[in-house]
């Protein structure tokens, strides 16, 4: 403990250092405390790492391991206090740079006075808010962030209200379906009602205010730390260089592309290359017009629809690429998608997924390990779906044909998201010469049979995701 204890010492005084050398203020309770560290040199930002594991390690160990366990399966009801605070928008009634008494902030709420306050008091135990005299409420840094932040507010949403009650309901899926594949078997169908009838996103697709509620949530997370857009774009942050193909003027297809800002970003460094960004309809009609200001991007970025369930229309392309699709999915679908594509390859096409790869465990930073555990089993909750490793992305391929020769997988430092890359070769496709297509499906046929996808399944699952997607899309405007 000694020894966790001098490591956190350590690690505060480096990030502490730097942040007074660089004349920033220093992190605190403090409604006024800055919400978000600046970008961290590596050797800063891995202290403030260090500090976040060691000073979890060091508190388990202080509790106990019974103690510790006894407690830890209580979060939820932190979870269950924060989705309150959030639902009734508490944050937003308590003034930023003054207090609120109990009794007044109850008379703006449909809470109770006991609820109310009880709800409340549990959130400060989490630093949300604080109460310097009885009956007295003010802010913390973190309860500003949530008067402030709608996209944050939409997260807590969607996670409290969405997220939170389907995993609730996973061991009840998971006991009648234990295959875990179906869209319409997970635990949120469990949790809302809807066996067997839709899709979560089917169920977003009727309800606007829960789509768009989703779409902001997902704009908070891929807004945050380690999924920036430029961490695939930038060669110099280790992005993926397309030069070679700018120079022969190559064609790239954002698969479920939303309203197209990954090509946008592309486009405006590689001034050849031309862009297809495909989503739903709905989607694409939603889409800014034109895309971006500058004429030179704009007119190389053609936006249309297009149903991964469904053939790859644009054939030829040098590239074909999906971030954020493939994990929505579980196997039996997702080797849809991609033999969806066969028809369309030339040999050397690539399709690039743009993904969490998770690694081994223990091989990641514990903070980096803790988020994408998490969001592998959020992805069980919603969609019988999940993140993959670099053997399940393998596997995955070669599920879908023998014609996609697996490249491997790189990141980026500081990015959480990998680049998982195959390589079209139709000669390795068993049946080659042609037959391509047909052996891709052979092959689907004998690894994704026991959990094959249905067409109403397929149909049912893409249709309404357009909606979700808007508002993500707007944010990325
Ligand atoms: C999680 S978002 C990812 C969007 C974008 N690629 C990104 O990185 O932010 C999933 C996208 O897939 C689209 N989508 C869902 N089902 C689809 C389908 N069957 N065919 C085409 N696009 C679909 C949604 O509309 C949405 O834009």
């Amino acid at each position: 403990m000694v020894a966790l204890a001098k490591k956190i010492t350590k690690a505060t005084e480096k990030l502490e250092a730097y942040m007074k050398s660089e004349n920033l203020p220093l992190p605190s309770f403090d409604a006024d405390a800055p919400a978000d560290y600046p970008p961290l040199p590596a050797d800063v930002q891995q202290s403030r790492q260090d500090i976040i594991h060691a000073a979890k390690e060091l508190s388990l160990l202080a509790h106990g391991p019974r103690e510790a366990v006894r407690w830890g399966i209580w979060e939820f009801l932190d979870v269950l206090a924060l989705t309150a605070v959030n639902h009734y928008g508490l944050a937003k009634l308590v003034p930023i740079d003054s207090t609120i008494t109990l009794a007044e902030l109850q008379t703006k709420t449909p809470l109770d006075p006991i609820n109310l306050a009880r709800l409340v008091r549990l959130a400060m135990t989490n630093g949300i808010f604080r109460e310097p005299s009885p009956g007295v409420i003010a802010h913390t840094s973190a309860s500003r962030v949530l008067a402030e932040d709608e996209n944050m507010q939409s997260w807590i949403g969607f996670n409290g209200e969405d997220i939170f009650p389907a995993s609730a309901h996973v061991l009840q899926a998971l006991k009648a379906y234990p295959e875990a594949t179906s869209l319409t078997r997970t635990g949120f169908q469990f949790a809302f009602d809807t066996v067997d009838k839709e899709p979560m996103f089917a169920t977003f697709g009727k309800d606007p205010d829960r789509a768009r509620r989703m779409g902001r949530a997902m704009a908070s997370l891929t807004g945050g730390e380690g999924y920036e857009p430029s961490y695939f774009v930038d060669v110099e942050k280790g992005g993926y260089d397309f030069s070679d193909l700018d120079a022969a003027g190559g064609t790239f297809v954002d698969v479920g592309g939303s309203h197209g800002f990954i090509c946008v970003d592309l486009a405006a460094r590689y001034r050849n290359m031309k862009f297809v960004v495909q989503d739903l309809q709905k989607t694409v009609d939603s889409a800014p017009k034109p895309l971006c200001a500058d004429p030179q991007v704009a007119e190389r970025i053609t936006l249309m629809a297009h149903d991964f369930f469904t053939e790859q229309p644009i054939k030829g392309a040098d590239v074909y690429y999906f971030r954020w699709i493939i994990h929505n999915y579980s196997t039996p679908y997702a080797v849809r998608i991609l033999q969806n594509l066969i028809p369309a390859l030339k040999p050397g096409a690539r399709i690039i997924i743009n993904d969490h790869c998770l690694r081994e465990p223990g091989q990641e930073n514990p903070w980096d390990e803790r988020v994408m555990r998490r969001m592998d089993v959020v992805m069980l909750a919603l969609l019988n779906a999940q993140e993959r490793t670099e053997a399940e992305f393998r596997e995955l391929f070669a599920a879908a044909s023998d014609g996609f020769v697996f490249k491997g997988v790189t990141r980026a430092k500081g990015c959480r998201m990998s680049v998982i890359e195959a390589v079209w070769q139709p000669d390795r496709a068993a049946g080659a010469g042609g037959q391509a297509a047909g052996a891709a499906a052979d092959n689907a046929a004998a690894t994704a049979a026991p959990a094959a996808v249905t067409e109403e399944e397929a149909a049912a699952t893409a249709a309404p995701v357009a909606a979700s997607a808007e508002p993500k899309s707007e944010e990325a405007k």
